[in-house]
């Protein structure tokens, strides 16, 4: 069902500027699984929240962005066609963050990071190119707060801290746009709220389009400039959080009886008082 909230994210003045994907149909097998699914256009410098319940093809329509499924996606970004590009250039401008990184490396965090960010540059094996990626490696892991992790093997890494390397590395690859499978999801709430307020400053610092899938509704209702719902395969609304996520969404969409309120500082919450 589409819901009747349907507006697009804030226009940007730029002509083409954002991060659009359309006609996107993904099937595995002979399951169809996204049915001609147009979203976007994001635009640069907000932080967008892909939502909808499980199985209903959050994952899949970020993977069909990056280029990492088959699909009939058009797929631009800032005026830039991506379907068109080989896979290395796409990624350099718009890369996906699956949910877990790979548990097995055993390579220290900061060759980790410095290897992630070679393969985005030209390679230039001279001394003060080595320190300056050193330096850079240190500072993104500086900006979530987890420098002392620098000499410790990627495999012994808690899954939330194996997290936080990957938003790091991610970030120190200097995308234009971020696509980011459950970023929050192995995370305690301090660093729910801590990762969230990086994203939000460095999409905006660096014009980025940040688009990331959340079970989270409060964190989508603070914390986001826009929200796209999908259900079973297509997109039923698009558009500011707090207009998008009514109760008659939820009931639609997630099958609960829940309440959207504001609290004192005005900001909104929801609570589920249970299965529709
Ligand atoms: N590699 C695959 N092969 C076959 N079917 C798949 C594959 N990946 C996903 N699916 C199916 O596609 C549908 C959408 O999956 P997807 O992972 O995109 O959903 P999601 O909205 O991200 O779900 P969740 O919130 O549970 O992570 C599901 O029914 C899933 O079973």
């Amino acid at each position: 069902m589409t819901h009747p909230f349907m507006t697009q994210p804030s226009p940007s003045l730029v002509p083409h500027a954002g991060l659009r994907a359309a006609h996107v149909s993904v099937r595995y097998g002979r399951r169809a699984v996204l049915h001609d699914v147009t979203a976007g256009p994001f635009a640069p410098g907000t932080v967008c929240a892909l939502l909808g319940p499980n199985g209903s093809g959050k994952s899949t329509l970020l993977r069909a962005i990056a280029g990492l499924v088959p699909s009939s996606a058009h797929v631009t970004l800032n005026g830039e066609d991506l379907s068109r590009m080989s896979l290395p250039d796409r990624t350099r401008r718009c890369l996906y963050l699956p949910q877990a990184l790979p548990a097995a490396v055993q390579l220290p965090v900061l060759e980790a990071l410095m290897a992630a960010r070679q393969t985005v540059r030209t390679p230039l094996p001279s001394a003060p190119a080595e320190e300056d990626a050193i330096q850079a490696a240190l500072e993104s892991l500086s900006l979530f707060g987890i420098p002392h992790l620098a000499m410790q093997a990627m495999d012994e890494l808690s899954g939330g801290q194996r997290q936080l390397v990957g938003l790091a590395q991610a970030l120190s690859r200097k995308p234009k746009a971020l696509l980011l499978d459950e970023p929050l999801s192995a995370l305690d709430l301090h660093h729910q709220f801590a990762v969230m307020d990086i994203l939000r400053r460095e999409t905006a610092a660096h014009q980025l389009v940040t688009v990331l899938v959340l079970h989270d509704l409060n964190s989508a209702l603070n914390l986001t400039d826009h929200v796209t719902v999908l259900h079973e395969g297509r997109i039923t609304a698009s558009g500011p959080p707090a207009a998008v996520l009514t109760p008659e969404l939820l009931r639609e969409t997630y099958r609960v009886r829940a309440r959207v309120d504001t609290g004192a500082d005005g900001r909104k919450f929801v609570s589920v008082e249970g299965i529709a």
